[in-house]
């Protein structure tokens, strides 16, 4: 299975074309390599809700990919919206991956506790808030990886309850 998926970062300095968006290479490496996944979408917008909230819509909507990853904007600085903007547009909490990837992650630093990232679904696309440095991406995407294609597959309905293809 060839998964469908859409990259948004969410930073005021990336959109400015200030900073190389190396969270997003990561985000595409990791997707690529680990699940075979295809980034058919790619964007960066400043962190303003309004504008999170509707590349999360186009994203689903229209290119209807199976998965979104954000990253950036799930701190507790002021202009972090991005949970915000997630939780606006998803039918469906799925929280277990936030959860994990902040269990996980509090292995690593107690800063993971700083994170406000939520996942859930809108229609059949799950989307995952990651944080905003590439540290930060790649271990939040490795505690949640080996899950994601089973959880795809269900979501999508390509996969029965029991973690094999349906003929
Ligand atoms: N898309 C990105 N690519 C590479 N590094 C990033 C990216 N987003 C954030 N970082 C880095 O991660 C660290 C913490 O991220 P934080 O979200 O606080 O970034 P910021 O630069 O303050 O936010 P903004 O980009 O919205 O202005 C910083 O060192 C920042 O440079
Ligand atoms: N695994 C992991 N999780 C992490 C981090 C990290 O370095 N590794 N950084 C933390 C920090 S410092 C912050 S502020 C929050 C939110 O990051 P964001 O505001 O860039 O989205 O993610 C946290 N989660």
């Amino acid at each position: 299975m060839r998964w469908k998926v859409a990259i948004l970062t969410a930073s005021d300095r990336g959109s400015l074309g200030e900073r190389e968006d190396t969270s997003a290479q990561v985000i595409r490496e990791l997707i690529e390599e680990e699940i075979n996944g295809e980034i058919i979408e790619y964007r960066v917008v400043p962190d303003e809700k309004d504008e999170i909230m509707a590349a999360l819509i186009e994203m689903t909507d229209y290119f209807k990919v199976d998965l979104i990853l954000t990253t950036g904007g799930t701190g507790l600085a002021l202009r972090d919206v991005t949970p915000e903007a997630t939780l606006s547009v998803i039918d469906r909490q799925a929280p277990g991956f936030a959860e994990a990837m902040r269990m996980i992650s509090m292995q690593k630093t107690p800063r993971a506790m700083l994170s406000r990232a939520v996942s859930g679904i809108r229609s059949r696309t799950l989307i995952i808030n990651l944080p905003g440095s590439p540290k930060g991406v790649s271990e939040n995407l490795a505690a949640i990886m080996e899950q994601l294609p089973h959880a795809l597959g269900i979501l999508t309905g390509r996969e029965g309850d029991h973690g094999y293809e349906e003929a």
